[in-house]
């Protein structure tokens, strides 16, 4: 029987909270690939555990690495990655998880013997063709059926050959960074080159870039190309921030009702693309501030619309597309026909949603158009996409009756977010109505 909807719960005074948002899902993924091919152990540290990352720690553990949790972590469950000798037989899950579907094919080449990689049902109709043709032309065999889609078999030699390579990335930006993050053990390294329209999400690039940096690789980067020298990884520590894209729908609360949300443990400096949100929110008419207890988004009680080309940051969308639906003024949100092949197609799901509530939100070739109405409640269908359940909850707090269907799927990054979700709307001075 399907789990009852959760009710979002409407906030009846603005909220005024301290939220702690648990680790990047892009950092911990990132660090469990770099830990797996490092020459000795690395402690990660405040990972973030949620479906996509025990998909990688799991997948990483069934070709041979050792993943446990790290001695007197018994608070914060840090864990230690012990690298071992890669080696199939293996079948991988990646669930819906675009980081392990791009990033572990490559470390699976690596493996001596047979890998076989699969996930969900939507997971195969992600944008897979360009890393499968590239492995294919850096020496790694492959078996797909032809359909450049999940599921495929890899046959590994216990080598990857490597050497340069051209994709076209423009439906997703993983398709570098995964052939980046394993390159350091390609025989002869890696340059990948991009050809197409231009490739999404430049931040989480320099994140690949700069964390292969810090564990010794040596990376050059120009427009459109990466090289990638073979050479050792060091193992050590990687301590992973809080993940700032997770940040964006409660910061959004303190929009929607004209209060405030503190994030702890904001960065000074990051590569997520979350740090965009401290402009975005701004530009809708938020009041930003930083200091020593974080991250500070005040609302007034009202705010405008959003006019930003989200091709960077892509992953804030759903979130903010909520927020322009609650706004005073129309916003409009391109950049970003990439996520078509997310989760779900998120432009199609977005103004589905949003308009079954009675809004007015309309797709363009490359992104949204959306008009503030007045919403009502109704049942709010999420598409197994975390990011549809906190969409859905920002406009609970200002709409009455939003049900939300399956929210269990935002444990793809966020397990506690509705016990997080919950305290925040609760701990506003009146408390819930
Ligand atoms: O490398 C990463 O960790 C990610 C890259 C982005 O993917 P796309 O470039 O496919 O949008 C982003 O949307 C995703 O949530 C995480
Ligand atoms: C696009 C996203 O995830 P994935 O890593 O599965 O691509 C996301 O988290 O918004």
């Amino acid at each position: 029987m399907p789990a009852p909807h959760w009710s979002a719960p409407v906030a009846h005074a603005p909220v005024d909270a301290t939220v702690a948002i648990p680790g990047s899902k892009s950092m911990t993924n990132r660090a469990l690939i770099l830990a797996a091919l490092a020459g000795s152990p690395t402690r990660v540290t405040r990972p973030l555990h949620s479906r996509d990352t025990e998909l990688m720690a799991e997948a990483l553990r069934s070709l041979g690495v050792g993943i446990v949790e790290a001695a007197s972590s018994k608070d914060r469950d840090d864990w230690q990655v012990l690298p071992g000798e890669l080696a199939g037989p293996a079948r991988i899950d990646c669930g819906l998880a675009g980081t392990v579907m791009r990033f572990l094919p490559p470390v699976a080449a690596l493996a001596d013997g047979e890998v076989i990689v699969d996930g969900d049902p939507y997971a195969r109709k992600r944008p897979m063709g360009p890393i499968i043709t590239a492995l294919r032309e850096l020496g790694v065999e492959i078996d797909d059926g032809g359909r450049g889609a999940l599921p495929f078999t890899i046959r590994g030699t216990g080598a990857v050959r490597g050497g340069t390579v051209t994709i076209d990335a423009s439906s997703s930006s993983q398709l570098v960074s995964g052939l980046l993050l394993a390159a350091p053990r390609f025989d002869k390294g890696v340059e990948v080159r991009h050809a197409g329209p231009p490739v999404p999400s430049a931040p989480h690039l320099a994140m690949t870039v700069e964390m292969l940096r810090a564990v010794g690789a040596t990376v050059e980067t120009e427009e459109n190309v990466w090289r990638v020298t073979p050479g050792p990884l060091r193992g050590g520590e990687t301590v992973i921030e809080p993940d700032l894209s997770n940040a964006a729908q409660f910061l959004g609360a303190a929009l929607v009702t004209g209060g405030r949300v503190t994030v702890p443990g904001w960065p000074e400096r990051t590569t997520q693309p979350g740090d965009a949100l401290r402009g975005l929110l701004a530009a809708m008419g938020a009041e930003v501030s930083r200091g020593p207890d974080g991250l500070t988004v005040r609302g007034t009680g009202t705010f405008d619309g959003l006019d930003a080309d989200l091709h960077e940051v892509g992953e804030l969308t759903p979130v903010l597309a909520a927020l322009a639906a609650l706004a005073a003024t129309p916003s409009r949100l391109t950049g970003i026909a990439h996520l078509r092949g997310h989760e779900t197609d998120r432009l199609a799901a977005l103004v589905n949603e949003i308009n079954a509530l009675g809004g007015d939100a309309r797709e363009l070739p490359d992104g949204l158009q959306i008009n503030p109405r007045p919403l009502h409640g109704g049942v709010f269908h999420t598409y197994d996409d975390h990011r549809m359940v906190m969409a859905a909850a920002v406009l609970g707090l200002a709409v009455p009756g939003v049900e939300v269907e399956n929210v269990a799927t935002v444990g793809k990054t966020l397990p506690d977010f509705t016990k997080l979700w919950g305290s925040m709307v609760t701990a506003s001075p009146l408390g819930p109505a």
